[in-house]
């Protein structure tokens, strides 16, 4: 079977350009402007290229940025205080700290720190919770973008086997739990499975969330599978891959996202949607 590439650059555009319509009504309606800050302590080279994607979209949206930048050695009391200020600044809709944190920072804590109605990675606890059950909430987006991308290529959720390969409590635990929300029948699987291969053969929609190059091969998938591929790996050549081989999955698979320009992109415009979302719930509108 030769499959078709779902392309998340092209749904990205899409979304953005109907987000930029909301944004301009709602700035238009309220005389606010969103605005995401951003948080990155230290210099990781990858988060500092993430946040500069991050800052185009808010641009191409109409969504106002700035970027806190600290230093490697910043204490975590600092992170916290100004994190504290950044909840009580009323022009400030979206809070967002790149992850990873430096080791001498507790990242649990700061992110229960950041105020639930900011909290436009949808990482803090009781939101988290509030997902698991269904209410409405800000969902975390990559979860929330491989959702839309698999409606998006007109597929049936309901009532598929979706298998997740990975257990992160940002990717792998969220989207089964939403793919769960949408009747699909959910497996997770992770570096403690045994017989990856048989489980994830048994999957209409497999999501490779591991972190490994190339980890999900040709022969591990079902004939007509979805694969969504959330691997970013860096390799030497300093090219991106993902966890799934494209070209052999490609052979076997009806639908497939390609890396880059599959889920990386949906990931930073749910945060758009997300910034959007709390500015109205900030604003009760
Ligand atoms: N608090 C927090 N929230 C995050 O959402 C978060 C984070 N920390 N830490 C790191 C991960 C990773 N992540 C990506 C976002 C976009 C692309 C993306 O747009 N990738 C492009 C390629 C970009 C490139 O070429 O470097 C693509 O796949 O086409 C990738 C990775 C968000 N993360």
């Amino acid at each position: 079977m030769s499959s078709s590439i779902i392309s998340g650059k092209e749904l990205a555009k899409k979304t953005r350009l109907e987000l930029k319509d909301s944004v301009t009504e709602f700035t238009s309606s309220t005389d606010i402007t969103p605005h995401l800050t951003v948080i990155l302590v230290g210099d990781n080279p990858a988060s500092l290229s993430y946040i500069k994607g991050k800052q185009k979209g808010c641009k191409e949206v109409g969504i106002s940025s700035d970027l806190i930048h600290l230093q490697e050695d910043t204490t975590e009391e600092k992170l916290l205080s100004i994190i504290e200020q950044l909840n009580n600044n009323k022009k400030v809709h979206g809070i967002l700290v790149q992850l990873p944190l430096p080791t001498h920072i507790d990242e649990d804590q700061v992110i229960n720190k950041i105020s639930t109605l900011k909290d436009v990675d949808g990482f803090h606890p009781k939101n988290v919770g509030k997902m698991m059950i269904g209410q409405k909430t800000l969902l975390p987006c990559t979860p929330a973008g491989i959702i839309k991308l698999i409606k998006e290529a007109g597929e049936e959720i309901s009532g598929k086997h979706a298998v997740i390969v990975g257990r992160s409590n940002i990717v792998g635990k969220p989207v089964a739990q939403l793919l769960l929300q949408e009747n699909a029948t959910v497996t997770i699987c992770h570096s403690r499975t045994k017989d990856l291969k048989m489980m994830t053969k048994q999957a209409d929609i497999l999501v490779a969330a591991v972190g490994k190059a190339n980890y999900i091969t040709a022969d591990m998938i079902k004939d007509g599978a979805v694969v969504i591929d959330v691997g970013v790996n860096r390799l030497e050549n300093n090219k991106l891959c993902g966890d799934v081989e494209f070209n052999s999955a490609a052979d076997v698979a009806k639908a497939i996202t390609p890396v880059p320009g599959g889920v990386g992109p949906m990931t930073i415009t749910m945060l758009l949607v997300n910034t959007l979302e709390a500015a109205k719930m900030i604003h009760n509108k």
